[in-house]
């Protein structure tokens, strides 16, 4: 999505009193995203993205979402800062949800990536993972193996409206994942939402990323392989290894992968595939329906989870 929580003119005139951004010229919802209520607003200092975050957000946890958007852009990585008021805060209240104000990044998000883009963005992702190596704010995985499991127990029952046979499918993944989850690859800050519409380009060239309200720690190779199903897929669910070796490329080409990240990669697809699954099949079932809410398919993310069962080599991603 998405825009769940509207905002009144006079409440956000009220709100924005506080921060350096000069008079409201205008401002509209943004429909694009999933997460959180986004809106695009005009002031006499610019262009700014104020956010309202909902419910997959703590509150307690934006500190580091926003402390991490600032130390990643003070190491080069170019992302959104937060806009600091008069008292130095960062977070207020709008509408009765957490709210902050960040830049505005310039650039689109690629509707059709090609392998270019890919390259570029294993690049950045790698350089990110090395910036992140110093941030000193640690936020562990709310959707790792435990978070996995309580979207489940809330869909399970009603998976099959969604797939025949997905819930038996799905307890025999978490059955392998039990037993064989990788637990002693490389480390550090993670994005874990890095797709397509949350990168920007000009042209082939990065401009940013964007989104950072999964970010957490957690194994960099995990956020490696959520990039090749995101970015590396075409719409007939055929996985493009050119793509995949650009992206890997990339990646490899400011962090080598170790040989055990390397052979984890088709378990970590694996469930990578599936932890998007659990949250759009949540949505789907238990989400709000409305004009600015876009839900995501499922699906698509099934046969992603069936693709990587199917792997019996980590070169048939694209590695050389
Ligand atoms: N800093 C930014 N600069 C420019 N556009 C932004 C920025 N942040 C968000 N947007 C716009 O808002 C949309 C939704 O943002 P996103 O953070 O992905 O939302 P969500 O967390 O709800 O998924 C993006 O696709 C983009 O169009
Ligand atoms: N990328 C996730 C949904 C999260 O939305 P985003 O707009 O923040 O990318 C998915 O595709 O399921």
């Amino acid at each position: 999505m998405a825009v769940y929580t509207d905002v009144t003119e006079s409440d956000l005139g009220a709100f924005l009193r506080d921060y350096p951004v000069g008079e409201l010229l205008s401002y509209k919802g943004i429909a694009e995203g999933t997460e959180n209520s986004n809106f695009l607003l005009h002031t006499g200092q610019g262009s700014f993205i104020l956010t309202l975050y909902e419910k997959r957000v703590e509150k307690a946890d934006l500190p580091f979402f926003l402390g991490l958007m600032d130390h990643l852009a003070g190491k080069g990585i170019s992302c959104p800062l937060p806009v600091h008021r008069q008292d130095g805060g960062i977070i207020g209240t709008l509408a009765g949800r957490p709210a902050a104000i960040i830049t505005f990044l310039e650039g689109m998000w690629p509707r059709r990536p090609t392998a270019a883009h890919c390259r570029e963005v294993g690049r950045v992702l790698a350089a990110m993972h090395v910036a992140g190596a110093d941030f000193p704010m640690t936020r562990p995985n709310a959707l790792a193996l435990d978070g996995w499991r309580d979207l489940w127990a809330a869909s399970r029952e009603r998976a099959e409206e969604v797939e025949p046979g997905l819930a038996r499918e799905v307890d025999a993944d978490f059955a392998v994942f039990e037993e064989s989850w990788p637990a002693s690859l490389p480390a550090g800050i993670i994005h874990a939402d890095l797709f397509p519409d949350n990168v920007f380009f000009l042209g082939e060239k990065l401009s940013g990323l964007i989104d950072f309200y999964f970010a957490c720690n957690d194994l960099l190779a995990y956020d490696l392989v959520t990039c090749l199903n995101a970015w590396c897929f075409e719409k007939d669910m055929s996985y493009n290894v050119t793509k995949g070796a650009a992206l890997l490329a990339g990646y490899q080409s400011v962090r080598p992968l170790t040989d055990d990240e390397k052979q984890a990669l088709p378990i970590l697809a694996r469930g990578s595939a599936l932890r998007f699954m659990l949250t759009r099949l949540y949505d789907w079932l238990h989400g709000p329906d409305g004009d600015l809410v876009v839900k995501r398919d499922p699906a698509e993310y099934i046969r992603k989870m069936r693709f990587h069962r199917a792997i019996v080599s980590p070169q048939e991603y694209g590695l050389p």
